[in-house]
């Protein structure tokens, strides 16, 4: 198997604030990976030096291969990275159509391309508001949304930082399900949510951030069988 996303040695702060001290992230191609841990643990900093909207202090980061560098976000998403960041950032004054369409056309060439159909095969409840404002639409959709347009640049790894928060339970499953279809399409998957017992059914493999290290790192059998590492790290 091909490593999809390297990341070695990562260091990263804001100022002259410290916040990651060698973070290390492993994940291989189809593979469904988390990075968990209490608020403030470096998650979303991790995030953001992949997506080259911080820089690193120390460290190396791959995508695909490549070393990504001082590469700005711009080319580090043709390269391949779909980011659905914190909060959904999706537009409140363009329809659900022209967030889909006009922003994500296909970035990368792909043999098997996301189109606007098969978006809408994934979450079928957009199909009915495509003519809706952004803002017109409700948390579940916005998220869907989102996660529709990043499909839409056929990225190799799938970045979803927090994409249930803030959700009732059944668009949260809905998201969950189609999470667990674009696995087997064998999409690269980073996923950080606090529902650790849903990720663990999704994900194969788990990283614990703990005051920007890593604390821990294993599989969904070690990770549910040791209750420990929940009271510990991730306050449950
Ligand atoms: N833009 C910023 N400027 C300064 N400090 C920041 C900034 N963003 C985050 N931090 C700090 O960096 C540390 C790590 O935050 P980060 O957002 O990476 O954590 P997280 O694990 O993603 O937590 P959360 O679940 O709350 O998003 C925290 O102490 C936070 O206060």
């Amino acid at each position: 198997m091909s490593a999809v996303l390297e990341v070695d040695g990562l260091s990263a702060g804001y100022g002259t604030g410290r916040v990651l001290f060698g973070v290390g992230l492993h994940i291989e191609a189809g593979e469904a990976a988390t990075l968990l841990g209490r608020n403030g643990m470096g998650k979303t900093t991790t995030v953001r030096c992949i997506a080259g909207l911080l820089r690193p202090v120390e460290g190396t980061i791959r995508l695909a291969g490549e070393p990504v560098g001082q590469r700005g976000a711009d080319w580090i998403g043709r390269a391949g990275l779909g980011l659905v960041p914190e909060g959904r950032r999706i537009f409140p004054n363009l329809t659900m159509r022209e967030n889909l369409v006009a922003f994500a056309a296909n970035r990368r060439a792909a043999a098997d391309p996301w189109t606007l159909e098969r978006v809408l095969d994934l979450f079928p409840p957009l199909a009915p508001r495509l003519g809706n404002l952004g803002s017109q639409l409700s948390g579940g959709e916005q998220q869907m949304l989102a996660i529709g347009r990043a499909l839409l640049t056929n990225p190799v790894l799938l970045i979803l930082d927090e994409a249930t928060e803030g959700l009732a339970p059944l668009p949260r499953e809905a998201i969950w399900r189609a999470l667990q279809r674009l696995r087997a399409t064998g999409l690269a998957v980073l996923a950080i949510d606090k529902h650790v017992d849903r990720l663990a059914a999704i994900a194969a493999r788990h990283t614990i951030l703990d005051r920007g290290r890593v604390a821990w790192t294993g599989s969904s059998a070690e990770l549910t069988a040791d209750r420990s590492l929940w009271e510990r790290y991730l306050g449950l």
